[in-house]
């Protein structure tokens, strides 16, 4: 951190029931030269990884369809979100991660997978910076049906969808899931699947 236009930065605890919710105040010098205090509340989750899953020869993609209650409160109908396969950091890198995200929620087990991104998933109030991947899936690489873990009470449906599909999807508004339509975009820019 080294950024001589913000001091005397202090943190707050608001809470820490799950994540970390914390308030900052600190001074910002404007372009005026006057010093302003500004205040910030910052969500504190960790980082995240998260996958497109693709079959060039299949030209399908695997997606999940899981219910998204900050979603459910903010238009989408019944708040089941089609998403890429993702999930937090933990103590993992992100490579790590996402292996064994693939796994625990898609059932596929990844020998290898492609780093395509690093950005922050809502910078004006979360610290989360998200790695995104693509990686190549076959039916040899099934393990399991995938679901999500009980200890958590996941209820994930993985679904295989056309690139096709996925692409249509994407246009008449079904994705709206921002990780989603990176990757998707990724995908045709980079021709993954033709
Ligand atoms: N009890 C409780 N459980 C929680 C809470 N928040 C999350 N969880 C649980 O923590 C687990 C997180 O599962 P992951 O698969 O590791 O994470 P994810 O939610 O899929 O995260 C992915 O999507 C997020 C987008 O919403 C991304 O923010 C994140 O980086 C990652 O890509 C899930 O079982 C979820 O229910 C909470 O406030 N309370
Ligand atoms: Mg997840």
């Amino acid at each position: 951190m080294d950024n001589n236009q913000i001091n005397n930065i202090e943190s707050t605890l608001l809470s820490d029931n799950y994540f970390f919710l914390k308030k900052y105040n600190f001074d910002y010098l404007m372009p005026n030269g006057k010093w302003v205090n500004q205040m910030r509340e910052v969500y504190d989750r960790g980082d995240g990884a998260g996958i497109l899953l693709y079959n060039k020869t299949k030209k399908t993609v695997i997606l999940i369809r899981q219910f998204r209650m900050p979603t459910y409160l903010n238009g989408n109908e019944d708040g089941f979100l089609l998403e890429i396969c993702a999930g937090l950091l933990d103590k993992d890198n992100p490579e790590a991660c996402i292996i064994r995200e693939t796994e625990e929620e898609v059932g596929y087990r990844l020998k290898s997978v492609k780093k395509v991104y690093e950005a922050y998933s809502s910078p004006g109030v979360m610290t989360e910076k998200m790695h995104f991947f693509v990686g190549e899936y076959t039916a040899a690489m099934k393990v399991s049906d995938g679901g999500g873990l009980d200890s958590e009470h996941e209820d994930i449906k993985v679904l295989e969808i056309p690139f096709k599909k996925a692409l249509s999807m994407l246009h008449n508004g079904e994705i709206v899931d921002t990780r989603t339509i990176v990757l998707i975009q990724y995908a045709i820019i980079h021709k993954l699947i033709e």
